[in-house]
């Protein structure tokens, strides 16, 4: 039987805008207020997608999710209209307008945590929507995400969707950005890497003194427990606190692994030899590649800047791998020096691919950050809901409705207009007949 890495890219949704939201993510904090554009910002992520999918992968979308949410909003206390609690939120508390009107679902890498059927007790594909609770405005986005997740993967002989874990900060859970998995074929059972910030239950544990630990250890447990996962299969690895305080805030910000690669910079995790000889002791006879960036080659300012492990690492059909990167690696000296060197060394990656993912860049999302990994073998690909696949059909409707319906630019201070939840809601409605996904979102119930 075939198997493949699907990617889930996450459309950009239409309030896709600068508001200064996640502490700890510098690029979020330092483009506060600054005008997006969510018509490019959108485009953006599509080519991007179109792109793997003409290389020859799996590749799909994962529709957005409804913002302004005033389900939220009428949750916190404002009533009356829709307009009058946009207008009423504005006034009173703004910041909880912001928080209610993020496109931050878009970086599906944070949607959920997905366990293959190669892996599981029980054969079947899981996923278990990541809480997000961290953030406010993420912190509301689990339901909405397990709706889509079940309107997109919607066979239980295949898929087992989990509710998201309780909303406590013991629990924190950020989903896939800090989860990989190593595997010889992406059909047979792996390794699967649950790195974490800080343990929630143990207080004498290091944890980062600046910035937030958006993870839990036992978090990332809980999801190995629900997904059936064994022990033998598992690896639990701390994030090195002091990288978190340098803004590094999801593990996917500083390593990334496919297949048999890890790549990841020399600072990364702590007990980092102890934890590479489990991987390899777990993993077993096939060979495995380590490829540790040390800091004399790049500095974790340059890492955090440029997002050099926020990339892709995926599999071509030629079975060679190439690293899919934003542009900004190819504008830092060092890191563009340093990726023309890695592609001449002995390893699998052979190419990088250069998109121009700026608009999501410009809040601390890369090409990793917008896409969700989901290792299936061909029945599982046939049981996708098949409006979500990627193809040029799906490219073109997409890119006429976004441009049908999405804003040139949008500014925090325009988040209050109803007419923006007006195109929202209707750009969503129309959205979810293109992609055949039935009622997700609140406003449809
Ligand atoms: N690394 C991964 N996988 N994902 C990146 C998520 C970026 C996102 N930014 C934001 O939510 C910023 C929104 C704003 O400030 O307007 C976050 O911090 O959660």
């Amino acid at each position: 039987m075939k198997h493949f890495e699907a990617n889930f890219d996450g459309l950009v949704g239409p309030t896709h805008n600068y508001a200064g939201l996640s502490f700890g993510n510098v690029a979020s904090l330092n483009n506060a207020a600054a005008t997006s554009s969510p018509k490019d910002a959108a485009k953006q992520g599509l080519k991007k997608a179109k792109a793997l999918a003409d290389l020859g992968l799996v590749q799909g979308m994962l529709a957005p999710q409804e913002r302004p949410d005033l389900h939220s909003l009428r949750r916190m206390g404002f009533s009356g209209t829709d307009s009058d609690i946009l207008n009423k939120a504005a006034k009173e508390a703004p910041a909880l307008l912001r928080a209610c009107c993020s496109a931050s679902s878009m970086w599906t890498a944070n949607a959920a945590t997905v366990s293959p059927s190669a892996d599981t007790r029980d054969g079947k594909l899981h996923f278990t929507p990541a809480n997000l609770v961290d953030k406010l405005h993420r912190s509301i986005e689990p339901t909405t995400t397990g709706n889509i997740l079940q309107a997109t993967f919607n066979d239980s002989r295949f898929f087992k969707h989990h509710q998201h874990l309780p909303e406590h900060a013991s629990f924190g859970d950020e989903g896939a950005a800090n989860h990989t998995r190593l595997c010889s074929e992406y059909g047979h059972a792996g390794v699967e890497l649950f790195v974490f910030g800080q343990e929630a239950t143990n207080p004498t544990a290091p944890k980062p003194q600046k910035f937030p630990a958006r993870q839990t250890l036992e978090a990332s447990q809980a999801v190995a427990r629900l997904h059936q996962l064994d022990d033998d299969g598992t690896v639990y690895i701390q994030q090195n606190p002091d990288v978190i305080d340098q803004g590094v805030f999801h593990n996917d910000v500083i390593a990334v692994g496919n297949q048999n690669v890890l790549f990841y910079h020399e600072q990364a995790f702590l007990n980092t030899q102890a934890k590479l000889n489990e991987i390899k002791r777990k993993f077993g006879e096939s060979a495995l590649h380590f490829i540790e960036v040390p800091t004399t080659k790049v500095a974790i300012q340059d890492a955090v800047k440029s997002y050099l492990f926020n990339t892709q690492v995926v599999t071509l059909p030629s079975g060679e791998m190439a690293i899919i990167a934003p542009t900004n690696c190819q504008e830092n000296p060092a890191v563009f020096a340093y990726l023309n060197e890695l592609v001449t060394l002995d390893t699998p990656i052979k190419q990088v691919l250069y998109f121009d993912v700026k608009q999501s860049m410009q809040n601390g999302g890369g090409p990793a950050c917008l896409r969700l990994r989901v290792a299936m073998n061909q029945d599982e690909v046939a049981a996708v809901n098949q409006h979500t696949l990627m193809n040029d059909g799906l490219f073109t409707r997409l890119n006429q409705w976004v441009d049908k319906h999405y804003r040139d630019r949008l500014h925090v201070e325009d988040l209050a207009d109803p007419q923006l939840l007006i195109e929202s809601r209707t750009a969503l409605d129309e959205l979810t007949q293109i992609m055949q996904l039935g009622s997700v979102y609140q406003f449809q119930k």
